[in-house]
């Protein structure tokens, strides 16, 4: 064995411990994550993509912002509006500036990556939550930019009886926000508490969008977030369950060599997404402007 051949044994032992101990972290989270959900309806996950996949959708989205501006329209609430009066008191409730994009969109490349890792942690919060039973699509990704200014979102249950949604999932890209900037998420729960969570950077959110009642509290500072949710079909719970399927995490093999050890990181999107492309394309699922089937979802 030539001393190359022995580096890259060397290389891919170390990667795969790192791999090893990413995996470990990642299905402690998404495990506690299910308790809490079943337990208060929400749950938080910090360092969901890692700083460098959220740093790159964070550049993302502000690159979007100058060249696409025309993308971002205000945030419609039920009250929304035709006329002046009724636009400006909306924008009252609810400040934000909103694009909704298909997760493959090239304007965004690292949006594809985020959503996939959102689509894993959902199919296994599936596993565990009632609830979640029945999800079978998910909608296209939104990004919301909240301009500053005292701009703000009032208390609301994202749905209250009209539409499919059965799960909020957030993301927040605010890399240097500090106390008193506002923006906080504050989450209403079953049993009266209230919980408040700083949108900051690589941290994504989760909860139950017929349950939990919440707001984002003025903010003072631009606020950057993209959300998702995964919504059941017309036959809701009772379609889901039951079906045996695998986890792409838990399955997963490392790979025999360190390129495919690094290839499962990336997957993981622990490093640089555009380095990431094409692993794991079989992951993926589609946006629903979208329907797709619940078999999309157990599958990947
Ligand atoms: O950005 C957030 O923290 C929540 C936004 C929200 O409630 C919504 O878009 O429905
Ligand atoms: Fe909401």
């Amino acid at each position: 064995m030539s001393s190359d051949d022995e580096g890259s044994d060397e290389e891919a032992r170390r990667l795969r411990e790192v791999a090893h101990a990413r995996r470990a972290h990642t299905l402690a989270q998404w495990s506690t994550a299910a308790a809490a959900l079943t337990r208060h309806g929400w749950a938080v996950l910090d360092s969901f993509l890692g700083a460098p996949a959220a740093r790159a959708l964070r550049d993302d989205v502000r690159n979007l912002r100058t060249t696409s501006a025309a993308m971002f329209a205000p945030g419609r609430t039920a009250a929304a509006a035709d006329d002046d009066d009724r636009a400006h008191s909306a924008r009252v409730l609810r400040g934000d500036l909103v694009a909704r994009l298909h997760a493959d969109d090239a304007r965004m490349p690292s949006l594809r990556q985020c959503v996939r890792q959102a689509d894993r942690l959902v199919r296994s919060l599936a596993r565990g939550v009632e609830e979640l039973r029945g999800v079978e699509a998910r909608s296209a990704p939104m990004i919301a930019c909240y301009p500053g200014g005292g701009a703000r979102y009032v208390r609301h249950v994202d749905n209250p009886g009209g539409n499919r949604r059965v799960l909020t999932w957030l993301l927040y890209l605010n890399e240097e926000w500090q106390h008193g900037d506002g923006g906080e998420l504050r989450l209403y729960d079953a049993d009266g508490g209230v919980v408040e969570v700083e949108p900051l950077l690589d941290r994504a959110v989760v909860f139950l969008s017929k349950k939990v009642p919440h707001e984002v509290v003025a903010t003072q500072k631009e606020r950057l977030a993209v959300s998702v949710w995964y919504e059941e079909g017309p036959g809701g719970a009772a379609d889901g369950g039951g079906t045996e399927h695998e986890d792409d995490i838990t399955q997963f093999s490392f790979g025999r060599n360190a390129d495919e050890i690094k290839a499962f990181l990336f997957a993981l999107a622990d490093l640089n997404p555009a380095q990431s492309e094409g692993i794991g394309a079989d992951s993926n699922f589609r946006d629903k402007d979208s329907t797709f089937s619940s078999a999309m979802l157990r599958s990947w």
